[in-house]
């Protein structure tokens, strides 16, 4: 299988082995640990008080601890301002941040130079006109659903959008795609738009929290692709 390679600062994937698997929203420390052990690359936390992910910074500290050096640990936050992300890498030490708000190229840049760490910066897609900011961007993108009208969050809706308006993207451009992706749909997804990554947090949840079968069978469904 040809995939998209690693970007910079990312972890490659194994040959062979398909994209890479990130599962975001781990709350508890047991179910983080049970994320790595079905098989997952990355681990996210979530920092954004509107979600209904959202860890304070000890409890992402004690998820982080719980996986750091099994999985890289990605810190998911939302138009976060200096003195709140210097706070979660000093406490929580994450391997990788993920911007997921309105972050724009220079702030995005300006982040990943201030901590040192690999960024992803998360688009909202709907159609091909919303890649058009791609290019600015020096950073893995998130290909995301936009979230629905007068959510509180802009992500984690377990919304999915076209994958073929994709066929817009730079085909040299890696990217991890999100959205709406559950152990049944992954492997179409994976084979019709072959990502560096997949990201998933509400299609692996019961009742909205992880559930150990179903981040199994995501990894599975991903690895059979
Ligand atoms: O997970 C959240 O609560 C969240 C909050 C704010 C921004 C993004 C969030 N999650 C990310 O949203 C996408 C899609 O999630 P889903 O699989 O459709 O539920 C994914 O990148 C999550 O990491």
């Amino acid at each position: 299988m040809s995939l998209a390679p690693a970007p910079r600062g990312w972890p490659a994937r194994p040959t062979d082995a398909g994209p890479l698997v990130k599962i975001c929203g781990l709350t508890r420390p047991d179910l983080a640990r049970a994320a790595v052990a079905a098989g997952a690359d990355l681990v996210g936390i979530v920092h954004f008080p509107p979600s209904p992910r959202h860890l304070d910074l000890d409890a992402a500290a004690a998820v982080a601890d719980a996986v750091r050096g099994t999985a890289t640990v990605v810190a998911l936050v939302v138009d976060a301002d200096d003195a709140t992300l210097d706070a979660l890498v000093a406490r929580a030490r994450p391997d990788a941040l993920q911007l997921h708000g309105k972050e724009t190229p220079e702030r995005v840049a300006h982040l990943a130079a201030r901590h040192g760490l690999p960024v992803a910066k998360a688009l909202g897609v709907a159609t091909a006109a919303d890649l058009a900011a791609a290019a600015r961007y020096d950073a893995l993108l998130v290909l995301d659903a936009k979230p629905p009208k007068d959510a509180d969050r802009p992500g984690g809706h377990g919304q999915r959008f076209d994958w073929r308006v994709l066929d817009a993207l730079d085909p040299a451009r890696p990217f991890m795609l999100s959205g709406g992706l559950d152990p049944e749909s992954v492997a179409e997804a994976v084979a019709t738009v072959r990502p560096y990554a997949v990201d998933v947090s509400s299609g692996v949840e019961t009742n909205r929290i992880k559930d150990i079968a179903k981040m199994s069978a995501f990894v599975a469904a991903v690895r059979a692709a």
